[in-house]
């Protein structure tokens, strides 16, 4: 498999969640929720080095115990996730190969299951385009009409919620986002910029175990699942 470099958007305020502090820096099982996503990375071998976008106000950053800083860059995050992660991309300009892997993970995912990264790197290795970790649907889902009522039931057939990570690479990534940025398109992840360049990246089916720490209550569910092999 061609060489494959990290980035890790980690410059979120954590609105949603409403802490003094952002949500990355919050204790989980003993340790902040940063230190158990770059653990999980640095543990990979694949894996030559991780860039990671963090806020201009960081103070934080400093305090966690990492094992390995010297395969750590860090660049400021931008004003959305996106931006952050094309911040990232433009620090691998000059280090990574256009063919490089470039796979891209939230900081808020703590829990990613070690199968979940195999498995991607795996049916990835030979993909023409990439492709991201995703959950099937499980529930019914509704669109909301005006006010909490409920305006439609959306068919759920073929429905996924995308999680990360997500990975594509470098020349590809870095193109297709800096155009959808420029073209002003609401980008919330990396495999909406490469759709919206034509392509179809490939769905891998993960654990729901990989949860975004989004709310307060995603605390507790994370620290649950820390505990499983
Ligand atoms: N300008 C931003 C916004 C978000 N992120 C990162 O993108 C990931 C997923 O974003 P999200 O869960 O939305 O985090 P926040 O933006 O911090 O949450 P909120 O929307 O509640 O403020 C997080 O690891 C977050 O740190 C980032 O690097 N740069
Ligand atoms: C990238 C992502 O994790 C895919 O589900 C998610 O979109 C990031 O969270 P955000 O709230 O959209 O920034």
């Amino acid at each position: 498999m061609r060489r494959c470099h990290a980035i890790v958007p980690a410059a979120g305020v954590g609105k949603r969640m409403g802490a003094a502090i952002p949500k990355q820096y919050l204790p989980l099982a003993g340790r902040p929720v940063l230190e158990h996503t770059l653990a999980c990375l640095l543990a990979e071998p694949r894996i030559a080095g991780i860039v990671v976008a963090l806020g201009a106000e960081d103070a934080w950053w400093p305090t966690l115990q990492l094992g390995d800083r010297r395969r750590i860059t860090r660049v400021e995050g931008g004003a959305e996730r996106a931006d952050s992660v094309m911040n990232a991309l433009r620090a691998l300009d000059g280090v990574a190969d256009a063919e490089d892997w470039v796979l891209v993970h939230d900081a808020a995912r703590p829990c990613l299951p070690r199968a979940d990264l195999e498995r991607l790197f795996c049916e990835l290795a030979d993909d023409p385009v990439g492709g991201l970790l995703a959950a099937p649907v499980r529930d019914t889902m509704k669109r909301a009409g005006d006010g909490p009522r409920v305006a439609a039931t959306v068919d759920r057939s073929g429905l996924w919620h995308a999680l990360t990570p997500q990975m594509f690479r470098f020349a590809l990534l870095r193109e297709a986002l800096a155009a959808a940025l420029a073209a002003r398109v609401a980008i919330t992840d990396e495999a909406s910029a490469i759709e919206w360049f034509g392509l179809q990246p490939r769905l891998v089916e993960g654990s729901a175990a990989n949860l975004k720490i989004t709310r307060p209550e995603d605390l507790r569910l994370a620290e649950f699942f820390l505990t499983l092999p």
